[in-house]
């Protein structure tokens, strides 16, 4: 914390209440930040942190509860007069205009030019054209010209709603050293994460939400972690470990791959990758911002046509020219924007039935009740929030997470590809999702997943191909999967040193 960080807090929140209908949000939330202060605010899925965040920056208006800015009551009538007052938020979900470019955006909410240069250069998009048109763009972008908007608008309170959790490791490093530099120059920030690793590193305390209440405040400090995890999940203990062993059958390891990808290139970034994905491997996929992995996985799912290369799947040639002809050869994708995979405005039960619903051939009244039982299932499984089930654009952002994979839990796979998929998933969940994987792998389904938190490779994965300038650059084993040997490939460090071929990523 630095010296501006003592005294009087600048932002002091207390007994905020909120329900939606039956939906209790929060009953007795609390938070102060003090200027040059970074202020962790944790809980699990559902806890009600977004709802806070809404409220603190005038986006939803509170049933109960006070708000104090530079020791002024104060209760904002709309997001624009908390803007005014110094607020600012970063929402989980891209605010950006699709249709319409990065320049036209800019000038719609009044964001001059260079300021806004300036953050994205430090940021790490410089490349970024003020031309690209905000739909062409993928989600880990956008989430940083969201940032970057506001960094213009110069924030006295930052109020950043996981931030990184879309972002790769080279810009989730960007964003942290930012947001330490507003703090030290006297600015508040407030941080939701779901990641301990960057509030160890950037925030000063942790406030803790537990169903709608505050239950604990901490200094951050070595062994922390351990107390607000038991604090946010009520006591239930938490052991972070690899889930189930990994022995790879060789038998499999020698049939014909499920998929085979050789010197796919795309676009000008994805430039020449190969692997073999086998049944019943979880393949990890580790890659910096921009080094082709939104590309290899649009071609894998049909979105887009591969410039050179082949594809093969259960050993017979596959061209895809559409996404329905990913879908035919049991290819399916789980996006890394969850916009994209459901439906916000039906049920819970609805988005995870889908790929059921889809074939009107097997309705009727016994493969209703086995629907009905696979979404139960799925629901327990990842302990979906069900108290706003009605519409799924009511859900916590984690808990809409939590239905994308539920969908493919319920349905069952033959090859799934994930993108990012636990993003905005809390610790407790995420560790029953790395089992599941293992359990789907176990029973046959091949897993390509790409991810920005590098521990789930050693977690969840049987190995991970790690692409860098648009080529795979090395192959890691789970057991030698230590963060710094990804970083290190990830990086492109390991190039030079072994450049591995199309066969040596085969296991
Ligand atoms: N507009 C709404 N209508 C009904 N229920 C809502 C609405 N917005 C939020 N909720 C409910 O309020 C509760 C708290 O949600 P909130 O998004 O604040 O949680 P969160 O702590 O931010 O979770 P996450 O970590 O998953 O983002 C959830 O049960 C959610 O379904």
């Amino acid at each position: 914390m630095t010296e501006a960080a003592s005294g009087r807090p600048l932002l002091d929140a207390s007994g905020v209440a909120k329900r939606f209908g039956a939906v209790v949000a929060l009953k007795d939330a609390s938070l102060t930040v003090a200027a040059g202060e970074i202020v962790a605010l944790m809980g699990a899925n559902g806890a009600g942190k977004s709802t806070f965040v809404k409220i603190l920056t005038g986006a939803l208006r509170p049933d109960a509860g006070h708000i104090h800015l530079d020791g002024q009551d104060r209760r904002f009538a709309s997001p624009a007069q908390a803007r005014r007052s110094g607020i600012m938020p970063v929402y989980q979900e891209p605010s950006l205009i699709p249709d319409l470019d990065v320049a036209d955006n800019l000038r719609l909410v009044d964001v001059p030019v260079e300021p806004f240069r300036h953050w994205i250069n430090e940021l790490g998009i410089a490349d970024l054209r003020l031309d690209d048109p905000i739909a062409h763009l993928p989600l880990a972008t956008l989430r940083i010209l969201d940032l970057a908007l506001t960094l213009a608008k110069e924030p006295k309170v930052l109020m950043l709603d996981e931030m990184t959790a879309a972002l790769p490791t080279d810009l989730v490093e960007r964003v942290l050293t930012v947001i330490r530099a507003q703090a030290d120059a006297g600015r508040s920030v407030i941080y939701i994460s779901h990641r301990f690793a960057e509030i160890a590193r950037v925030c000063d305390r942790a406030s803790v939400l537990r169903d709608g209440v505050t239950v604990g405040d901490f200094t951050i400090e070595p062994g922390i972690e351990e107390k607000i995890v038991e604090l946010m999940l009520g006591g239930v203990p938490t052991r972070i470990e690899a889930s189930g062993t990994r022995a790879r059958d060789s038998a499999a390891a020698a049939a014909t791959p499920r998929l085979q990808v050789r010197g796919i290139g795309a676009g000008s970034k994805l430039a020449d990758v190969s692997f073999d994905l086998h049944k019943g491997e979880v393949l990890g996929v580790v890659a910096l911002e921009g080094q082709g992995q939104d590309e290899l996985f649009d071609v894998l799912a049909g979105f887009r046509r591969a410039r050179s290369g082949t594809i093969e799947v259960d050993g017979k040639p596959a061209s895809f020219g559409h996404p329905a002809d990913a879908i035919a050869r049991g290819l399916t994708l789980v996006p890394g924007d969850r916009k994209d995979a459901l439906l916000m405005l039906r049920s819970v039960r609805e988005n995870i039935a889908l790929p059921q619903l889809a074939h009107p051939s097997k309705w009727g009244a016994i493969p209703m009740r086995r629907e009905a039982a696979r979404v139960a299932d799925a629901v327990e499984r990842l302990q979906i929030d069900m108290r706003a089930q009605a519409e799924v654009r009511r859900l916590s952002g984690g808990n809409q997470q939590k239905v994308t994979i539920g969908r493919w839990v319920a349905a069952g796979v033959e090859t799934l590809l994930l993108f990012d998929p636990t993003r905005g998933i809390d610790v407790r969940t995420k560790h029953q999702i790395y089992p599941l994987l293992r359990e789907l792998a176990g029973q046959g389904a091949s897993i390509l997943f790409y991810t920005s938190e590098l521990d789930e490779v050693a977690l969840a994965c049987d190995r991970a191909i790690v692409i860098f300038g648009g080529r795979v650059v090395d192959v890691i084993e789970a057991s030698q999967a230590s963060e710094q040997n990804l970083m290190r490939a990830a990086y492109g460090l390991t190039e030079v040193e072994r450049q591995p071929s199309a066969t040596e990523a085969q296991p």
